[in-house]
């Protein structure tokens, strides 16, 4: 089965979950962007929910799909949010923002009862950090906030390479928020909650893609089959 066949699948695994009127947050990213498009067909068979999606891009597939859309202003409690993410590791800690939208769906997940991921097997980790942590960052004080970065991972003995997010034609990335996004590729976090608290105590950074004791329940597709997946702890 070919990587985007498995997001599919997790994608319609997840869609399971999903009940007549709930309030749901609707992640971001090629499998969220699935998982919404399988939504829309059930939508338009006439299940009736109400989402609020965590990116401008997802905003957008819901609105040219039909699905109906809510802001978390008039909408501030969510029954569930189904989203993607770059790792899962056994106690469903994630990286996500690898599309930079970590910031609206931490605030999605957080306002929501509970969380699923929806991933293919290849999300799926031993310990996090193979891939680049995105670290939302204000515009202001840039460098300045690099280097705190850079130190509060050094008392954790996380070193390596610290980039700015550029766009294709090489201008700064910019998140729908307006902010920057420092990629750390810090190799294996071992203790992601102490680089959260670290990362939480600069000024500058506005988010990190950390996301800790947020998901309840990971839908991961994998060669044979989909797989559910609770957190170890
Ligand atoms: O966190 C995210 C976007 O900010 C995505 O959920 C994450 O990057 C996974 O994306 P994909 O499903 O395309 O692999």
């Amino acid at each position: 089965m070919s990587q985007q066949s498995m997001k599919i699948e997790a994608a319609r695994a997840a869609l399971e979950y999903v009940e007549n009127g709930m309030r749901l947050g609707i992640g971001s990213g090629s499998t969220a962007e699935e998982f919404v498009k399988l939504l829309a067909e059930r939508v338009n068979a006439g299940l009736e929910i109400i989402g609020v999606p965590t990116s401008e891009r997802t905003a957008k597939l819901c609105t040219e799909l039909g699905v109906p859309l809510s802001s978390l202003d008039e909408t501030p409690q969510l029954d569930l949010t189904i989203d993607g993410a770059d790792e899962l590791d056994a106690n469903l800690s994630l990286i996500k923002g690898g599309g930079g939208a970590l910031l609206r769906e931490k605030i999605v997940a957080f306002a929501s009862k509970k969380m699923i991921v929806i991933a293919d097997g290849s999300k799926v980790v031993e310990k996090l950090g193979a891939f680049p942590l995105p670290i939302e960052v204000n515009i202001f004080g840039l460098a300045a906030t690099k280097q705190a970065v850079e130190d509060a991972a050094g008392k954790l003995n996380l070193t390596g390479a610290i980039k700015i997010r550029e766009n294709r034609d090489g201008d700064e990335f910019k998140t729908d928020g307006g902010h920057l996004i420092l990629d750390a590729s810090f190799g294996h976090i071992c203790d992601p909650e102490a680089l959260s608290n670290a990362l939480h105590a600069i000024p500058g950074v506005v988010e990190h893609g950390l996301f800790i004791g947020l998901a309840d329940v990971a839908v991961v597709a994998q060669e044979n089959g989909v797989e559910i997946k609770t957190a170890a702890l």
